[in-house]
């Protein structure tokens, strides 16, 4: 491959950023000018203007090193010998995003080179890919306006999981506002945490999704009502990166994955990355954050996508060029990378159960001791070193409850699960009897993904839900499909809670499925057979949800 040069343009929100990205030397250039409010969270209209004085400026010193640093061939025009201009075309504050396509235009047109769209999240994963070398991670972004968990699947990067509200960053912002911290609060946060307790703070994941508004309410009332700041602060971080870290981890194991990168700028966070950390090293995955420089917003991610991007032809026109304030990290056509090859094979599952009575396997969160002859399996939560020893006794305690209570609910009902023989709270552990012969993930079709549509109508109609639907946490055998794993489950009325059961089950067809589409159908006209059409109206409005939140 040839050098390419690439000038990459950062400016979605607060940090006015460029850089210069050169392959051959594999260097990154990084100028930033960062924009701080004087009270309160980022005005977007302030934060415009910080880009108007900024951008010039950045880009000016990166093209005078761009200039010392080119080889021979730099023309007359383009002495930097530059190859193409990259720029974030969102998601982000608007007149912010309008600020720095402007710019980037106009210099691509000075320099007679291409200009190249980059999605700023896309953008945040790319950096620890590239940086890592790892083939095919999972990402987590953990940035101020967004907290996703992002595969590559069928072409994109599909979103596994996503906060259901505000973005992580700016959900611990927010926190800091209320008790007179200035912007950004996330770094004082984990400086004040350092001195502090542990107290119970609201611990809100459903499936590989999120939310934080329950958790932030109740932090600030933790305060008004005379808790010391500095523990509230630690149960902060202990809570909400146990949330981030236990939806990675889920999501290694749902596409049995081994790497797991980290993007955004609450990766900063040490005591995130070290959660993050010990949770791959317990499961033997490996796991990269980049530096901190390439963690929060700047160009230097820019312009290494745009490097990518510009060697495959991914260039925009003009006409072509404007800017998107909601831009999803799944709208983008991955055209830089080959799809992954993929294992073929039958379920190990099988292969196992066929020459051996007992063995045992690993979930996301459990341990499982399987005995196929005697029709028996017992389920161990373990402890979690990642997280807080109150907070892991008191989420393997009530889920073991829930689990079993759930289970037992869901068949009095009517829906196959599996029947709950034994339960020991205090070790956090479950018998129940064996069903199925492998996970629905292995042998999905749209008869049995039907059939999973009308069990969660069923648990609908009784008041609660399964919490975690996904492919693997429906048995298959015979012609049955029977539901299990009921531990993030519960009681509600709420068409909301009803819709988001579906959503996760959906969200999982996309992500280990080869061709979802005829199983996506199929999940909706189970449902529609035996449940409410709220629900599904509600879920058609989920998915048309923006999730770019300030
Ligand atoms: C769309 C784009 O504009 C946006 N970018 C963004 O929000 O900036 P980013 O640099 O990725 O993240 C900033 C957030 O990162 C938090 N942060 C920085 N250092 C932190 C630390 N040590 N601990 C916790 N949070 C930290 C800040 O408080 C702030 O909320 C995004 O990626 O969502
Ligand atoms: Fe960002």
């Amino acid at each position: 491959m040839n050098e390419t040069r690439i000038l990459g343009i950062e400016g979605t929100a607060w940090a006015a950023s460029a850089a210069l990205f050169d392959t051959e030397s594999d260097t990154l250039r990084i100028e930033s000018d960062a924009y701080e409010p004087d009270s309160g969270g980022i005005h977007p209209r302030e934060a415009a203007e910080h880009m108007a004085e900024a951008i010039p400026q950045v880009i000016e010193t990166v093209l005078e090193h761009a200039i010392e640093t080119a080889p021979e061939d730099g023309t007359a025009d383009n002495r930097a010998a530059i190859d193409a201009v990259a720029f974030a075309r969102g998601p982000g504050l608007g007149p912010c995003l309008r600020i720095v396509a402007t710019a980037a235009r106009a210099l691509a047109a000075t320099l007679e080179v291409p200009l190249v769209g980059v999605n700023h999240m896309v953008a945040h994963l790319e950096i620890g890919r590239h940086e890592s070398g790892f083939e095919d991670p999972i990402c987590l972004n953990a940035s101020g306006a967004n907290a996703h968990l992002l595969a590559f699947r069928n072409g994109r990067y599909r979103v596994l999981g996503e906060t259901m509200d505000t973005g992580v960053g700016n959900a611990i912002d927010k926190f800091t506002r209320h008790i007179g911290w200035s912007h950004p609060g996330g770094p004082k946060v984990e400086q004040a945490a350092k001195d502090g307790e542990y107290i119970d703070l609201p611990y809100v994941v459903k499936g590989m999704d999120f939310s934080f508004s329950g958790i932030m309410s109740a932090a600030k009332d933790a305060v008004d009502d005379g808790h010391a700041v500095e523990d509230v602060c630690f149960a902060l971080q202990e809570t909400i990166f146990a949330m981030l870290t236990e939806v990675a981890e889920r999501a290694l194991s749902l596409t049995d994955c081994d790497e797991l990168v980290l993007g955004g700028g609450v990766g900063r966070n040490a005591r995130l990355r070290e959660m993050l950390e010990t949770m791959c090293a317990d499961r033997g995955a490996e796991f990269y954050a980049p530096e901190p420089r390439l963690l929060g917003d700047n160009a230097g991610m820019i312009a290494v996508l745009g490097a990518k991007m510009y060697e495959v032809g991914d260039t925009l026109s003009v006409e072509n060029s404007r800017v998107d304030p909601n831009f999803r990290p799944d709208q983008v056509p991955v055209t830089w990378r080959s799809p992954p090859t993929l294992e073929e094979g039958q379920p190990a599952e099988i292969a196992r159960a066929a020459d051996s009575s007992e063995y045992t396997t690993q979930g996301a969160e459990a341990h499982l001791t399987i005995d196929p002859a005697a029709g028996r399996v017992r389920k161990r939560r373990l402890e979690k070193a990642y997280r807080h020893p109150d907070l892991d006794a008191r989420l393997r305690r009530d889920r073991t409850t829930l689990e079993a209570r759930l289970t037992s609910l869901a068949r009095r009902h009517g829906v196959a699960t599996p029947v709950v023989t034994d339960i020991d709270r205090k070790r956090a552990t479950l018998e129940f009897e064996y069903v199925g012969d492998r996970d629905l993930r292995d042998a999905l079709t749209p008869a049995r993904v039907r059939s999973v549509g009308r069990s969660l109508a069923t648990i609908h109609r009784a008041g609660f839900v399964h919490g975690d639907p996904t492919t693997r946490n429906v048995r298959v055998g015979d012609d049955r499909t029977y539901l299990i794993d009921f531990g993030l489950g519960y009681h509600t009325d709420h068409v909301e809670d009803y819709a988001m059961d579906l959503h996760i089950f959906d969200q999982s067809l996309v992500g280990t499925a080869d061709d979802p589409e005829p199983l996506r159908d199929a999940l909706r006209a189970g449902y529609d057979a035996a449940g409410e059409q709220r629900v599904l109206e509600r879920l058609r409005e989920i998915e048309t949800r923006g999730r770019y939140v300030e």
